[in-house]
């Protein structure tokens, strides 16, 4: 059944993900057509030189993206990135009852309370499968599948590009800037790079996933960010030879006080995992994320988390969607954010800690490291020292505490004149408290 009117579709960059939009839109069209129930027709592609393209069809081409928004189309799909002028476009095509679909987290995890406010006043709809963990389903079953559950954590591999860089690093040893080089030549970082080494990429997603996870407003502001900067080879070798590997994780994680209250914490930071946790195994720049929820218990998502087509996948699946609420006269999910949860501080959120130390070998040290967590009551689980000539290395891994206090506890030890030197400091995920 395709005879319904066509669905008018506007493009809006085409780089990585949106040649292969253009591409699979193109090469699918009837089979998209008979799913959504109306063809789905490119009208305009905007692009930054339309000289550049000799590849697109010439007389869809346009160098300008708001005259394309405001033309005669229903659906509007952001290939571009970055917050302005996507924001200004974005939201004047949904104020006009046209529908968005957009792979753009960056845009979505500071703007997305407006852009929602915007859909639903117009009755438009607002998709974004593309914008966490490429494509992966996992925003669909945890707007729509997951509905009926109540949702405690998510905590995942949601950044392809420091996967990429950190699973290199521990299985060849290749050097950081070599491995990135590569990541931005297969089409896996973002346009600036820094965006996903530095951690702002899985704190943009993030922070969409603890929204839809917790039914609240969270933003990229609100999630604590670390990047994979000051992951060294120290700490690879540290990891490894406890039988560990280091991850980049964004973890949200509902946490309930003492007095009943709960509050949101939404985090990204390396995090060191056994070797045999399966989020070990995921390499390259697949993703992985873990959602565990009351009644459904633990699920696993895994696929390809960036690249053009995995990406454009998303974006299609939305697209479908879209003209199909379109054709069928129906809307899809709406914004829920109304548990409205706070966010709590990184320094109250309960953490483990993995502390490697090289300290002087002489009796009595060990007790006084010890004394300095029990000073700031922190837990320890387990304890290694390793004699070496003049020094021993020591390393302890705590039990949950307050992350205030695990840092508190790090920097004191720091300072103490029996430690030489703290070789490695990583929180620890993944494994019994
Ligand atoms: N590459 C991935 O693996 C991936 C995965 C998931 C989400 N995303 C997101 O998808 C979006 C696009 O990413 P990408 O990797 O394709 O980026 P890209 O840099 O390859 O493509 C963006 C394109 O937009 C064009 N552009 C910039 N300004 C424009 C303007 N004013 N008018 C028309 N075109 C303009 C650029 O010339 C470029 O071709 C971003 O929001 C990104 O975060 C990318
Ligand atoms: N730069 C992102 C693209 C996918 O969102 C990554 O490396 O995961
Ligand atoms: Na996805």
């Amino acid at each position: 059944m395709t005879e319904g009117k066509a669905v008018k579709v506007a493009l809006l960059g085409c780089g990585t993900v949106g040649s292969e939009v253009a591409r699979l839109l193109t090469e699918q069209a009837d089979e998209l057509a008979a799913r959504a129930g109306a063809p789905v027709e490119l009208a305009g592609i905007a692009v930054r030189r339309p000289g550049k393209h000799p590849e697109l069809p010439q007389h869809l081409l346009t160098s300008d993206a708001a005259g394309l928004v405001e033309s005669d189309v229903d659906v509007v799909v952001e290939l571009i990135g970055g917050i302005e002028p996507v924001r200004g476009w974005l939201l004047a095509a949904l104020r006009k009852g046209k529908s968005v679909v957009t792979a753009n987290k960056a845009l979505l995890s500071e703007y997305s309370a407006e852009l929602s406010e915007a859909a639903d006043s117009a009755g438009a709809d607002l998709y974004f499968e593309a914008a966490v963990a490429g494509a992966i389903p996992l925003l669909r079953p945890l707007r729509e599948s997951l509905a009926g559950d109540r949702i405690t954590k998510v905590m995942g591999i949601v950044n392809g590009t420091t996967n990429f860089i950190l699973s290199a690093m521990d299985s060849t040893g290749a050097g950081y800037a070599e491995t990135l080089e590569e990541a931005s030549r297969l089409g896996y970082a973002e346009a600036d790079p820094t965006a996903d080494v530095d951690g702002y990429d899985a704190a943009a997603k993030a922070a969409i996933l603890a929204s839809l996870a917790f039914h609240s407003r969270v933003t990229a502001s609100d999630v604590h960010r670390e990047g994979i900067g000051e992951v060294s080879s120290f700490d690879i070798a540290a990891a490894k030879a406890l039988g560990r590997t280091v991850k980049l994780l964004a973890i949200c994680e509902r946490v309930t006080a003492d007095d009943g209250t709960e509050s949101v914490s939404a985090r990204v930071h390396p995090v060191m995992i056994p070797r045999g946790h399966p989020l070990a195994s995921v390499g390259g720049a697949f993703n992985a994320v873990f959602v565990e929820a009351d009644a459904a218990g633990e699920l696993m998502f895994y696929g390809q988390g960036a690249g053009g087509a995995p990406t454009a996948s998303a974006v299609l699946g939305d697209l479908v969607a879209v003209a199909r609420n379109r054709v069928l006269g129906g809307r899809g999910p709406r914004e829920s954010a109304h548990a409205a949860l706070p966010v709590r501080p990184m320094g109250q959120t309960p953490t483990r800690y993995h502390v490697s130390l090289d300290v002087a070998d002489r009796p009595g040290v060990l007790a006084q490291v010890a004394h300095v967590f029990a000073a700031h009551d922190v837990s320890i689980a387990a304890v290694r020292q390793r004699d070496r000539t003049s020094t021993a290395s020591l390393v302890i891994v705590t039990h949950l505490a307050p992350d205030a206090a695990l840092e508190a506890t790090v920097e004191e030890i720091g300072k103490m004149d029996v430690v030489h030197e703290v070789v490695s400091v990583m929180r620890v995920e993944g494994e019994d408290q």
